[in-house]
């Protein structure tokens, strides 16, 4: 492909990105791979040109383009080398004039920088849309951290996770024979933090509430020596039906899994009310914290939407609550930095707080912040809650 037919596909597939932020479609890396899919004659290095031109577009623009040439056109006013782009040539794209839209440059769409605002600085929102590093977690019932950094020469440890491993930039680690032989996964290290702070032991009893493929749920079940009860949940089939592969790759044999209805989740789990020690709610939310891996999400969000996950996360946590034993703790996580997906609904929960000692993270009372820019991890916030005995 010549660059400015790379530039063609890249505003093609920016189109499919915009279209699909607003009607709630596919995520931009799913379009980026379909359109490829249908283009066999693209190779590696023309996938790789297309995919940063697509994904440089999107994280420069905060508001959602009226279209792909509109974001590119953005693009283009900061680099001249997109610019040149624009030259007429054949399989590229037209010439731009100058009175054509021209997608502006910011963080996120003004209604949610400005709630966002009210606890991150300028530094903490740019960095919510920098590339992530690629992090893996060690799964301590298959190899340790140090026989996992001998099998990859270019990782280097991750400066809180103590099972964590990083690198750099991203590679096709589901290809390599430790991810196959269920010695690694693929973990943010916030998510890694997150399971850490639920404080999980060998012959617990612990409901994931809202363990989707199971990533967490993994996690847990390593910190607890492959010994004890998960009870695995999710109201999404699809999601919870990868998580029997993964456990089963990763050596782990205690996890129960159960679909919920939702809306009917209390029914389906009545026989272990006030049975479990560990209770974690990862709960569905806006995603705020992961625009570095999802910057597209940003224009998917509306305040209505937000509305409707505000009303769920408040739902799940008193579902949640009852299943609590007597002196168990409920874990309420989102991967967001709106308060009032964290804070304000954690503490809906009238139990104290424990102090939570991950040796990361910003006090956001009763739980941590973990932010890209202070901790190198997605924004996340959670807080470990104790039933009263
Ligand atoms: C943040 S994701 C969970 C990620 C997962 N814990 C992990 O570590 O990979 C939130 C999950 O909540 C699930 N969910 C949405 N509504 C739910 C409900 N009513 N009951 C249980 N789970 C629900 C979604 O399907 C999604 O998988």
């Amino acid at each position: 492909m010549t660059p400015q037919a790379r530039a063609q596909a890249a505003i093609e597939i920016l189109d499919a990105v915009i279209a699909a932020a607003r009607d709630a479609g596919p995520a931009a890396d799913t379009l980026v791979q379909r359109y490829f899919k249908a283009r066999r004659y693209a190779g590696a290095k023309d996938r790789r040109a297309v995919r940063d031109l697509v994904y440089a577009a999107i994280r420069r623009a905060g508001e959602r383009p009226e279209s792909g040439r509109a974001a590119l056109a953005g693009l283009a006013e900061d680099d001249p080398a997109v610019a040149a782009l624009f030259d007429g040539a054949p399989h590229g794209p037209a010439p731009l004039s100058p009175g054509e839209p021209r997608a502006p440059a910011g963080v996120a769409p003004k209604w949610l920088a400005a709630r966002l605002a009210a606890t991150l600085g300028a530094g903490d929102l740019a960095a919510l849309l920098e590339r992530a590093p690629l992090d893996l977690r060690v799964n301590t019932l298959k190899a340790t951290r140090s026989q996992m950094r001998a099998a990859f020469p270019d990782a280097f440890d991750t400066p809180h996770a103590p099972d964590g491993l990083r690198f750099p930039e991203p590679f096709a680690v589901e290809a390599s024979a430790p991810f196959l032989a269920g010695q690694v996964e693929v973990q943010d290290e916030g998510s890694q933090l997150l399971s850490l702070a639920c404080g999980a032991a060998p012959g617990m009893t612990v409901v994931d509430l809202c363990a989707g493929a199971g990533g967490k749920t993994l996690a847990l079940a390593a910190m607890m020596a492959g010994k004890g009860r998960i009870i695995a949940c999710d109201a999404d089939r699809a999601r919870l039906a990868r998580l029997a592969p993964r456990a089963e790759r990763a050596g782990v044999s205690i996890i129960e899994t159960r679909l919920l209805d939702g809306g009917r989740e209390a029914e389906a789990l009545a026989d272990l009310a006030g049975a479990a020690d560990i209770v974690l709610v990862d709960a569905p939310c806006s995603g705020t914290g992961t625009w570095r891996r999802n910057p597209e999400a940003r224009w998917r969000l509306t305040a209505e939407r937000l509305t409707r996950l505000t009303t769920l996360q408040a739902r799940l946590l008193a579902v949640a609550a009852r299943l609590v034993r007597p002196g168990g703790a409920l874990v309420y996580g989102v991967c967001s930095l709106l308060p009032e997906e964290g804070p304000a609904i954690a503490a809906g929960l009238d139990w104290p707080a424990d102090e939570v000692e991950i040796g990361a993270g910003t006090p956001a009372p009763p739980g941590i912040r973990l932010t890209p820019s202070r901790d190198g991890t997605d924004g996340f916030f959670f807080a470990r809650m104790r039933r009263p005995c």
